[in-house]
């Protein structure tokens, strides 16, 4: 399919190919019952069709999996660093074919899809430089006694996806996995099932054991199969709160171990004293990337009452000229929607803002491109919305569309309370240039990051990952490689046992 798409347009598109991964091959759905549509966002078209495996393909998965595992664990970090190296190689070769199915399956503009794209191999090129590194610990007792550590594999960890950043997700999840020595059962959004196959492929192409990276496409039903097999040793989910915790419930049941990716309504300070035009460009890179469907955009905009209205002036300015359209496009910078029901919510979250007193500056209107072959797509004009106050439904909720909710405040004391009343904490941001100020702001967010003068920048050696209701495990950075292994402990005697009995 990736050689197709160089000559690939929008609305052009079909993909017939079977979107199953196991067994080192891509697998056709054993039946089609409730197939259903899959679209393509820019148009409005059907893409394929997506199947759900059911019980017995899920297994099949599972089984493959496990094989691939008990090969895979017993390499050293160095020969699983070799595979790695080579499938991210593939990666940033296929770089431009990936994000234009990417683009085609999600909506997103072409610029942002290829930066997901160079995200991802540069994420399975840092954790096959961590895979050589992984160690233990040598302690040692009286009498030349010692103990030692073992950084081990969990298992089969299974992996499940938002639809927002497909490939990206997939990678961010597998890659960790991967250099432990666990293998992964992966399932995408019913939403966005087409591009995680292609790295399974990559994977398999570059040398990994077949079965060491599947993919089983569906919904609920699939994930909850998925969740509750036997052989699953972890879960590593993104999504939002409500399945989260769904997630959550299941995976106690067996005591497995889960990572939490969830939403947010994550706060952005600007204080008076801050430069104003980074703010700007920064309230906009912290609300609008990915049609404004990103986990940890700063959605509340808090600005200080005295730069108020200059703030507003030229962030208005700037969202009316962003370009909407085809997402092939290179000029384009924002794309079409998820779904018609997204579309819907984002656009009935602006009907509710207006009604509970908010005022559009700007946008909150379906928007038809002018190019006919877009016309069915799920297009919306980025909207900001003006005199807000905390208890409004689109300050309070996730709206996950391009809207910004912009809040005035007076003094640090005040804004700070503001800010953390909610139950999510994924992430923040603070405009200053008073450097204490900007310390003091970041240690009081209660939020799993806090970005000081900009806004939406992870790269991948950063930890990224929420507090409260937004999750817990972290993704990303060193330290997630704690979250896809254990820790074996070996005590050894080296003389004789002293026994009270
Ligand atoms: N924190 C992060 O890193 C991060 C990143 C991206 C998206 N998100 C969040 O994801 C949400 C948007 O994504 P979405 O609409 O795809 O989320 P969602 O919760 O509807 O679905 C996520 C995934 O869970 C699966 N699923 C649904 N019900 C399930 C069940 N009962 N058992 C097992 N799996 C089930 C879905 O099929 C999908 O693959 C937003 O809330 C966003 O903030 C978080
Ligand atoms: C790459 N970003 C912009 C930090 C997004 C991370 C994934 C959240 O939805």
């Amino acid at each position: 399919i990736l050689d197709a798409m160089s000559g690939a347009s929008t609305g052009t598109l079909q993909v017939t190919d079977p979107l199953n991964f196991w067994g080192g091959r891509r697998v056709a759905p054993r039946q089609q019952a409730d197939a259903q549509d899959v679209f393509e966002p820019a148009t409005g078209r059907v893409l394929c069709q997506l199947i759900p495996c059911k019980a017995e393909e899920v297994d099949e998965a599972m089984q493959s999996a496990h094989t691939a595992y008990l090969k895979w664990s017993k390499m050293s970090g160095m020969e699983r660093a070799r595979v790695m190296l080579e499938a991210a190689r593939i990666i940033r070769e296929r770089r431009e074919a990936i994000s234009k199915l990417e683009v085609i399956n999600n909506g997103k503009s072409i610029t942002e899809a290829l930066a997901d794209i160079d995200f991802s191999w540069q994420c399975v090129e840092y954790y096959a430089g961590l895979a050589g590194t992984l160690a233990g610990q040598h302690i040692q007792l009286p009498s030349g006694a010692f103990a030692y550590t073992r950084r081990e594999a969990l298992g089969v960890c299974a992996g499940i996806g938002a639809f927002n950043y497909p490939f990206q997700i997939a990678v961010v999840k597998s890659a960790p996995a991967l250099a432990c020595g666990n293998a992964m059962v992966f399932k995408p959004s019913p939403m966005t099932p087409v591009t995680a196959v292609i790295l399974a492929e990559i994977y398999k192409e570059a040398g990994a054991p077949d079965g060491l990276f599947c993919v089983v496409q569906g919904g609920p039903e699939t994930g909850t199969l998925l969740c509750q097999h036997p052989m699953v040793a972890k879960v590593s989910f993104t999504g939002s709160v409500p399945t989260g915790k769904k997630i959550m419930e299941m995976s106690a049941k067996g005591v497995k171990p889960v990572t939490l990716e969830l939403g947010g309504k994550s706060p952005l300070i600007i204080f008076k004293d801050c430069e104003l035009e980074n703010a700007i460009k920064g309230a906009l890179m912290a609300n609008f990337l990915t049609q404004g469907q990103v986990c940890c955009n700063g959605t509340r905009v808090f600005v200080q009452r005295e730069i108020m209205p200059k703030f507003l002036e030229e962030v208005v300015k700037r969202t009316k000229a962003i370009p909407v359209g085809d997402p092939l496009l290179d000029a384009t910078r924002m794309g079409a929607l998820i779904s018609k029901p997204q579309l819907d919510k984002a656009l009935g979250f602006v009907s509710q803002a207006k009604k509970e007193g908010a005022k559009v500056l700007c946008g909150g209107e379906p928007f038809t491109p002018s190019d006919p072959n877009l016309a069915g797509g799920y297009y919306m004009s980025p909207c900001v919305l003006d005199s807000c106050r905390d208890d409004m439904t689109c300050v309070k909720e996730e709206i996950f569309g391009p809207v910004m909710s912009v809040l005035a405040f007076d003094t640090e004391e005040e804004v700070l309370q503001r800010a953390n009343s909610t139950t999510f904490g994924l992430a923040s941001g603070v405009f200053t240039r008073d450097i204490s100020r900007a310390h003091r702001v970041a240690e009081n967010l209660q939020a799993g990051t806090c970005f000081i003068n900009n806004y939406n920048v992870s790269p991948v050696e950063v930890p990224f990952g929420g507090y409260k209701n937004s999750g817990f495990g972290r993704e990303n950075g060193q330290v997630t490689i704690e979250y896809y292994s254990q820790l074996k402990t070996v005590v050894v005697e080296m003389g004789d046992v002293e026994s009270l009995f």
